[in-house]
């Protein structure tokens, strides 16, 4: 049986250009409704990443013999020297390369004032329960994590944190040295 001939008539061809406009259009409005939603989108991960994303910070290896510092991590810290507000709590991510093997790991803290170490009690010392699977190993990167609360009684002075990761022989994994300063 022969296909039944389309007839195409001027009026057809007529409807079909305004369906053709019409589909355009939705094309069209899809289109800008996908760019507004990229643009929300974009703007949203990006103030999610400046207000959540740590920044690396400027610091002195004062020794670390058996390991080595890769990056320094405050969360908050905007501006350098990292400027500590009192009630609020800081986070301090340090990773690092182990050279040696090491059952367990020690943090030891102290402020520098005027030159002078005073050694600063934190309330978990293990290094082992801040974010470092023990026993340590060779040749392996590790993420040091510590979270401390700036209290109101802490004078508002600049000061330098000295922040040492001790071995099972006391030896230094790192040995990081960074300015802050505390304000009310
Ligand atoms: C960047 C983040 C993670 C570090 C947070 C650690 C801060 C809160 C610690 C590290 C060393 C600490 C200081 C060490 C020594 C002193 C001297 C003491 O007479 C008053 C408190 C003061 C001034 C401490 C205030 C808090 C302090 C600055």
């Amino acid at each position: 049986m022969p296909a039944p001939k389309r007839v195409v008539t001027a009026a057809s061809k007529q409807e079909a250009k305004q369906l053709a406009r019409k589909n355009l259009w939705i094309v069209r409005e899809v289109q800008i409704a996908a760019m507004d939603f990229h643009a929300v989108y974009i703007t949203c991960l990006f103030s999610l990443i400046a207000l959540t994303c740590a920044e690396p910070v400027k610091f002195a290896d004062c020794g670390s013999a058996v390991g080595k510092v890769v990056i320094v991590d405050i969360k908050p810290c905007p501006t350098q020297p990292c400027q500590l507000h009192k009630g609020q709590s800081y986070a301090v991510n340090v990773t690092f390369n182990s050279l040696v093997e090491s059952k367990t790991s020690t943090a030891i803290v102290h402020g520098l004032i005027a030159g002078i170490p005073i050694p600063f009690p934190i309330p978990i010392e293990d290094g082992c329960k801040s974010g470092i699977v023990c026993p340590i190993q060779k040749e392996q990167s590790y993420n040091y994590v510590n979270q401390l609360p700036v209290k109101t009684e802490y004078p508002s002075i600049k000061l330098i944190v000295e922040w040492e990761l001790r071995d099972d022989t006391s030896k230094d994994l790192f040995c990081i040295k960074f300015p802050v300063q505390i304000v009310s």
